[in-house]
């Protein structure tokens, strides 16, 4: 456990030199060892990590973060603009851009309801700025999952990363596009990212199957972690904020990996009837499961135990975010909380299925999303530990 309060409290210093700890310990960071550890019982991967002399997926993407954090704190891009999109003419032209934030505003009210109300906090600028990010995400990810998702090839990938850095450099494609360019001229979003989110969409297109969970890792960050790192200079952090930078991107990754492995848990029976089994082999087998376990869907006394572990690993990413949430801007912590506390539900709502996500969907029912919100607030108010001893929830 001390690993994980190294991993997103300590400042650079510390992670210098924790990360050269890792160096003598075969590449393997102290961090993700304790993280495992925690969830799984340290016989299970001791194995895994010595024979894996090379860097970890945390590793590798804890770089992306350090760059991420550097940015914001210099408050610039790496992505060289070709001018200054505040004069180009799609800019000055105030309606045409006003109505691209209004389209963005209308597909994040149609495909995320909650989320959407949870951003009415925020102030009008940041908030059109998550809408703009949100729809590139959401049209990123219908790519793969949506209705045209068998038509899509490396090469529809290649070119929808094309159009990306088009809008970074200013030459929007379309509204949506038109929209992420004015977001990415105004904060200090880096392109890096949304690459990486392209890069989860690819490793989907060519990979069923995560031996360990570190490839796990690393594809909950391409595909959702990629997510935090795009919000936090959005976002902004709380100007009282005694916090880290580095920090503070750890939180936001650790969100997006916490939201996908919920989201891998509670999808076990849909991911299976399409062929795909997200849940690490290795784990599994350490279980005493198989694929013909998860194809078959019987919910057994192994089920539940290995169910059980899975569960208390997400939890560990969710309690990982909850730090970093105080430290943003006071008007954008209401939609994370919001999000944070939905999502973390659909764990509750796995175990009151008693394990059953074969054939029954843990959801989150409308009034418990609605009542969250005014939760969220709370918390956004008075932290989350004044609030739980004033409410119990
Ligand atoms: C306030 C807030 C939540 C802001 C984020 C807004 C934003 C840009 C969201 C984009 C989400 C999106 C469409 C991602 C594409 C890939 C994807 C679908 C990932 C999965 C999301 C869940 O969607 P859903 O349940 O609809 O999944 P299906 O497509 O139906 O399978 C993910 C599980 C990941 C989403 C990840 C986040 C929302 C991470 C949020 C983290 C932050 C905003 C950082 C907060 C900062 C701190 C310091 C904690
Ligand atoms: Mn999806």
């Amino acid at each position: 456990m001390s690993g994980v309060l190294v991993w997103s409290c300590c400042g650079p210093k510390e992670i210098a030199n924790s990360l050269v700890g890792f160096t003598c310990n075969r590449g393997i960071t102290q961090k993700r060892f304790s993280r495992i550890n925690f969830a799984r019982g340290a016989s299970a991967f001791s194995s895994a990590v010595v024979a894996e002399p090379s860097r970890s997926s945390e590793e590798r993407v804890y770089e992306v973060v350090l760059k991420q954090a550097a940015l914001m704190k210099e408050k610039k891009r790496v992505t060289k603009i070709s001018h200054d999109l505040n004069k180009d003419v799609h800019y000055t032209n105030g309606d045409l851009l006003n109505a691209a934030y209004d389209r963005c505003d209308e597909v994040c009210a149609e495909y995320a309801k909650t989320f959407h109300l949870g951003t009415r906090l925020m102030t009008p600028e940041r908030r059109k700025a998550i809408w703009a990010i949100y729809v590139w995400c959401r049209r990123t990810d219908e790519l793969v999952d949506g209705p045209n998702a068998s038509h899509i090839t490396p090469g529809a990938l290649d070119r929808w990363e094309q159009r990306l850095t088009d809008a970074f450099e200013g030459r929007p494609y379309d509204m949506y596009d038109a929209a992420l360019s004015h977001t990415v001229s105004q904060y200090p979003v880096d392109i890096q990212p949304f690459k990486d989110m392209i890069e989860g969409m690819r490793m989907d297109l060519r990979k069923s199957r995560y031996n360990n969970f570190d490839e796990l890792y690393l594809y909950c960050y391409y595909v959702a972690g990629t997510v935090g790192l795009m919000s936090v200079p959005v976002m902004g952090m709380a100007p009282e904020s005694k916090a880290s930078t580095e920090s503070v991107y750890n939180g936001a990754l650790a969100l997006g990996i916490a939201n996908q492995l919920t989201n891998i848990l509670r999808d076990v029976g849909e991911d299976a009837r399409r062929g795909r089994v997200y849940l690490p082999q290795e784990e599994l087998a350490q279980a005493g499961l198989s694929d013909e376990d998860i194809f078959r869907g019987r919910v057994t006394e192994k089920w539940r135990k290995f169910m059980k572990g899975q569960i208390k690993r997400a939890r560990m990413f969710f309690d990982e975010a909850e730090k970093a949430v105080a430290e943003l801007n006071s008007a954008s912590r209401w939609p994370v909380w919001a999000s944070l506390l939905i999502y973390r539900q659909i764990l509750d709502a796995i175990e009151a299925n008693d394990y059953n996500n074969f054939t029954k969907r843990a959801y989150v029912g409308k009034t418990k999303k609605l009542l969250s919100l005014p939760a969220a607030y709370g918390v956004t108010l008075l932290g989350p530990q004044k609030f739980s001893n004033i409410v119990r929830w």
